[in-house]
This record gives C-alpha cells, sequence and structure tokens, in this order.
C-alpha cells in the first residue's frame, strides 16, 4: 500500500537530537544518536528487541534524562525544563503505548472524556460531547460512544486508545508497536488510521515497530538502531538496500512464519 504524499516541511524540526549517550550501569544503549522529526512527518524507528527504542523514546518525553547530548522537542532543551515545563511539554505529545489500557468500568465516551476534563476546565457540556465526536469520528467508531471496552474487539479497542490521545490534540504522537498482537488485516486498519491521523491532524510522530508492513506502509523516512546509533536512514528501499548482515536478518527474520 502506498501513501498519499503528506505535507511535510523539511525546515521545520518539532524534535532535535545531537550526540545522545544513556547507559545503564556497564550497558552502553544509546551511543551517540543524531535524529530529526520533521513537522507533518511519520518517521518510523526500527531496531532488535532491547536496542534501546523504548528508552529513547521516554528521554524525548523527560521520563529518563541523556547522560549526554541534546534533546530538543517543540523548540525546548529537554534536560533544562522545570517539572512543570516538562509537564505542560508533555501534553503536547500523544501516547499510543501498547498498556494503555482503557478504564474497563467507563464507556468508550467517558474514556475519551476523562483526559480532557482533566487539562480543559472551561469546556461546556456541548464543547466536550463535539469533541468525542470528532475523534471517534477520525478513527472511525462514531457508533461505539456508548459502548463498554469489554464490548469492542482489540482492534476497536486500539481505535479508542488512539482516540483518546488525540482529544488533547497533540503535536508529535509518539506511538509504541501499534499493531503488536494484531492481526494483519486488523493491523492494516490500524496503519491506515495512522496515516490518517497524520494527515487529518496535522500530527508529527515517531512509530516504534517490528512489523516491516506497518514500517513500509506509514512511514515517510526509517531510522534503524544498529549498536546504540542511527546507522540505516531513508526510504523503506533504501533502508534495507545493502548487504549489511545485521539489516538483513532483521528483514528476513520478518517474513519467517
Ligand atoms: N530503567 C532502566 N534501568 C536499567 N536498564 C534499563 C532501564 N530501561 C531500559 N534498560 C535496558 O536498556 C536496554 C534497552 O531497553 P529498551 O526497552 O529501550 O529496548 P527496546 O529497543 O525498546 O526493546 P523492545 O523492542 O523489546 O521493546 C535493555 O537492555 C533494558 O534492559
Amino acid at each position: 500500500m502506498h501513501k498519499e504524499t503528506p505535507k511535510i516541511n523539511y525546515t521545520d524540526k518539532v524534535i532535535e537530537i545531537k550526540g545522545l549517550t544513556k547507559s545503564f550501569d556497564e550497558n552502553d544503549i544509546l551511543r551517540g544518536v543524531d535524529l530529526d522529526l520533521y513537522r507533518g512527518e511519520n518517521l518510523v524507528v526500527l531496531g532488535r528487541s532491547g536496542t534501546g527504542k523504548s528508552v529513547l523514546i521516554k528521554i524525548i518525553s523527560g521520563l529518563l534524562r541523556a547522560d549526554e547530548g541534546i534533546v530538543n522537542v517543540l523548540g525546548q532543551n529537554v534536560s533544562k525544563l522545570t517539572p512543570k515545563e516538562l509537564q505542560q511539554l508533555r501534553l503536547k505529545l500523544g501516547f499510543s503505548f501498547q498498556n494503555s489500557a482503557l478504564y474497563d468500568s467507563m464507556t468508550v465516551a467517558e474514556n475519551l472524556e476523562f483526559p480532557l476534563v482533566r487539562h480543559q476546565t472551561n469546556l461546556t457540556r456541548r464543547d466536550i460531547n463535539r469533541i468525542i465526536d470528532v475523534v471517534l469520528d477520525a478513527v472511525g467508531l462514531a457508533q461505539s460512544r456508548d459502548q463498554m471496552p469489554s464490548e469492542l474487539s482489540g482492534g476497536q479497542r486500539k481505535r479508542i486508545g488512539i482516540a483518546r490521545t488525540l482529544i488533547l490534540k497533540p503535536e508529535i504522537m509518539l506511538y509504541d508497536e501499534p499493531t503488536a498482537g494484531l492481526d494483519p488485516i486488523t493491523s492494516i486498519e490500524i496503519n491506515k488510521l495512522i496515516n490518517e491521523v497524520q494527515r487529518r491532524f496535522k500530527t508529527s510522530s515517531i512509530i516504534i515497530t517490528h512489523d516491516l508492513t506497518c514500517a513500509r506502509s506509514v512511514g515517510d523516512r526509517l531510522v534503524m538502531l544498529l549498536d546504540g546509533q542511527f546507522q540505516r536512514q531513508g526510504t523503506f528501499e533504501e533502508v534495507f538496500d545493502t548487504d549489511d548482515e545485521r539489516v538483513q536478518s532483521f528483514y528476513n527474520y520478518n517474513f519467517i512464519d
């Protein structure tokens, strides 16, 4: 599947990382990472298990501190922010994580309302309903407003999780393994949704995935973390057009059942 060409502003960096290092005890995980995310772009981050992809996302969102290097997010140096400033910045980041579970005792609409009224206290009931309708429509689940999470399929729950993230209008979306645990057809629907979110909400996104079908269908650009650095980057074809065995084995592994 080829995506429509999105509007990407290659002069406007929403994330800029230079020389980032991070170790845990003797374990050097990130060894001088440079990375840019441009406004409007879907950037796919590939890498084997344990290479530090989640650590990178945690550093971007200020949950972990870098040892060295500069991490600028929406023009702010993350390591220099006060806890309050960091909290403000995090509101502009939307997290779609595997474990971002819905509240089982609340309807879909109540699940969506929860973060909204927590962070925006001046909304009327009519505003809240309108915003819920917009995000439900965006994820194609307008009819599920009053359903309970237990009545939804895995793919539908994933969609509602994304809707709940979109409700605060994030500038940057961070997707961690968006298709993990989903069947191939549902995965394709989620890939389409990621592209739809990019187009409709003008978000810039980092998508961490091992799923090469996902990588190919959502990524405007791909980077691969190898031995603590981004050593391959470009389109899907550019990243995999190499004799580097580490890259080839990553590719081949994906297509072995
Ligand atoms: N808080 C921590 N303390 C100590 N070690 C950590 C901590 N967080 C991560 N690590 C280590 O850093 C390495 C990279 O972890 P990370 O979770 O970023 O991998 P990943 O690339 O996201 O893997 P996966 O694809 O399996 O999710 C692992 O060896 C992990 O054990």
